[in-house]
């Protein structure tokens, strides 16, 4: 007999951006982002994380002070690197799940690179000029965007 437990695709690849935040160094917010084919085929996976060769240890993860002495010059975004983790190949009609709504440079980056759905955990800097901004560019370009509606669903992962 079938199994009928089994995860939708939405809690499978929102579970998988949940998991990949997990890998950042960020203290403050960890971002995770899935970017699945039309057909849920998984195509890249990415989170915010300093540029290869920039070390965790060595690099700024405040958030206040001279910018130099921050995170925010240095940071990768967790979308951006989803899009250029993504070797080969086209992005064209792929959807990105992401724990949180995208600021407006990653909107852009989204939007060229063929993305045409983004479903979102979390949109905690809905207020910020930066995420108005990504929701003109969507609405524009015709990007649909969509929110995760949480099902409650609890797994348990023993590492
Ligand atoms: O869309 C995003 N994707 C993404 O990866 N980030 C990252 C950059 C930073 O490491 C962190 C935001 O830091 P903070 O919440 O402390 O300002 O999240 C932030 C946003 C939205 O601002
Ligand atoms: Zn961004």
């Amino acid at each position: 007999m079938k199994r009928n437990d089994y995860i939708s695709w939405d809690e499978y690849f929102m579970g998988i951006s949940l998991l990949s935040a997990q890998r950042s160094k960020d203290s403050h917010t960890q971002v995770g982002a899935c970017i699945v084919s039309q057909d849920n085929k998984i195509l890249s996976v990415g989170y915010n994380g300093m540029p290869t060769g920039c070390s965790d240890d060595e690099m700024p993860w405040d958030r206040n002070g001279e910018f130099l002495d921050t995170k925010y010059p240095f940071v990768c975004h967790a979308e951006l690197n989803a899009i250029l983790n993504h070797a080969a190949g086209s992005l064209q009609n792929a959807k990105i799940y992401v724990s949180l709504f995208p600021c407006n440079e990653c909107a852009k980056a989204i939007i060229q690179s063929g993305i045409k759905e983004v479903v979102y955990w979390e949109d905690k800097y809905a207020d910020t000029d930066g995420v108005k901004a990504s929701k003109k560019m969507f609405e524009l370009t015709g990007v649909k965007i969509r929110r995760y509606i949480p099902t409650n669903r609890e797994i348990t992962i023993r590492l």
